[in-house]
């Protein structure tokens, strides 16, 4: 029998412990990262962490101190090789779009071409069609509203068909309407062009929107990578939770690998008796109970023992109204939000009960 050997291919961009320090300060700290062709990486974080140091060396605009970037299994950079940025078939997008002002819509969408000119003005109608501005071929820059000037801008990244695409916060300069139209529109030509893409962003809903994967950075470091999905429903730390949405924190001290709290205990196994635990749950998965003559629901299985508050403020969002309590057992304030509308009055007491399959439990930090 013949013996049959599946070889996987490399992946499109590979990082590996990538460093780079400014100073003293260590600003990417042994990232490494792979994106396959057609696939969305979101570097997602804060401002500050490192995100747009880690792309401009994948660019090759800044060196690393440590660490190598390979393209589909071969060796683009390390600390002693260095293809220059040029021939790196890397294509970027900025949020400054930065189209050539004295070019034509043609011409800015045509530059980074290398072909005959008949082979490029295929190419450029091809793409211009792709974004919907084929009209716009001959028009130059200033006549086009941001949006546009955007989608030229995407055009002739994809222009000289670049095996990846890095993109730093490229659609922060639009406003959320046309902003989500851009995205999506983008996303698809990109997928179409099977294009490996690292998106950096602050914003966490426009990573979820985008990304097949995100990559949380923090301090420099990777600090969790997966499917939004599981980003957001098994986030690692406190701080995770927190990057995506509001949330609360209800303190409590281990003891015997459980933990009191005034809506329950929760187990919290390999916790040293005394080990303070934050178990935070989001505004979303608490849920509200009328007050009868002073008693809220009864406790269950899911929900656990429900505990009193009064409101302290109660706002309409657009689709949920968020309520603020001050916890009856220690003064502590809770938010919760809720759909639609629902707007107690200041002082109205309600009782809360968290969803106990929605609560995350991990050792506090401080
Ligand atoms: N050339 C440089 N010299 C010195 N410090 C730098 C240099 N480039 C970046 N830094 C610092 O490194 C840190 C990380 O910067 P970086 O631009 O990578 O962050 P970021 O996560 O992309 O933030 P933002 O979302 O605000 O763009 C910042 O504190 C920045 O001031």
């Amino acid at each position: 029998m013949q013996s049959q050997t599946q070889t996987t291919p490399p992946p499109r961009l590979e990082v590996r412990h990538l460093r780079r320090a400014f100073g003293d300060r260590q600003v990417v700290d042994d990232v490494s990262l792979t994106i396959q062709p057609g696939q969305v990486l979101c570097l997602l974080g804060p401002s500050g962490c490192g995100k747009s140091t880690t792309l401009r060396m994948i660019a090759g605009v800044d060196m690393q101190d440590s660490g190598e970037i390979y393209v589909d299994g071969k060796l683009i950079c390390d600390t002693v090789f260095r293809i220059p940025p040029e021939r790196r078939h890397i294509g970027l997008m900025f949020q400054d779009f930065a189209l050539f002002p004295h070019l034509s819509v043609a011409d800015n969408v045509a530059f980074g071409l290398k072909t005959s000119k008949d082979e490029k003005r295929a190419r450029v109608e091809a793409l211009l069609a792709k974004v919907n501005l084929g009209w716009a071929i001959d028009e130059f820059p200033h006549v086009l509203s941001g949006g546009e000037q955007q989608r030229i801008a995407l055009a002739r990244a994809l222009a000289p068909r670049p095996r990846i695409m890095l993109m730093d916060e490229p659609f922060s300069g639009l406003d959320n309407r046309l902003r989500d139209e851009i995205r999506d529109q983008t996303l698809s030509l990109l997928k179409e062009e099977d294009t490996a893409v690292m998106l950096v962003t602050h914003e966490p809903e426009e990573a979820m929107r985008m990304a097949d994967e995100i990559a949380l950075m923090r301090h420099g470091k990777i600090v969790q990578q997966g499917a939004p999905y599981n980003i957001y429903n098994a986030p690692v730390d406190r701080e995770a939770v927190g990057f995506f949405s509001d949330i609360n924190v209800i303190r409590g001290v281990s003891k015997g690998a459980l933990t009191d709290t005034p809506f329950g205990q929760f187990l919290t196994p390999g916790l040293a008796d005394g080990a303070k635990v934050d178990i935070v749950i989001r505004p979303q998965h608490l849920k509200l109970d009328f007050d009868r003559d002073g008693k809220g629901p009864l406790p269950t299985a899911s929900d656990g023992v429900a505990a009193r508050g009064i409101v302290k403020r109660a706002r309409f969002m657009g689709n949920e109204s968020l309520v603020e309590f001050r916890m009856d057992y220690d003064g502590s304030e809770l938010k919760v939000t809720v759909p639609n509308v629902f707007l107690p009055g200041e002082g109205t007491p309600l009782w809360l009960t968290i969803r106990r399959d929605r609560c995350f439990v991990f050792p506090a930090k401080d």
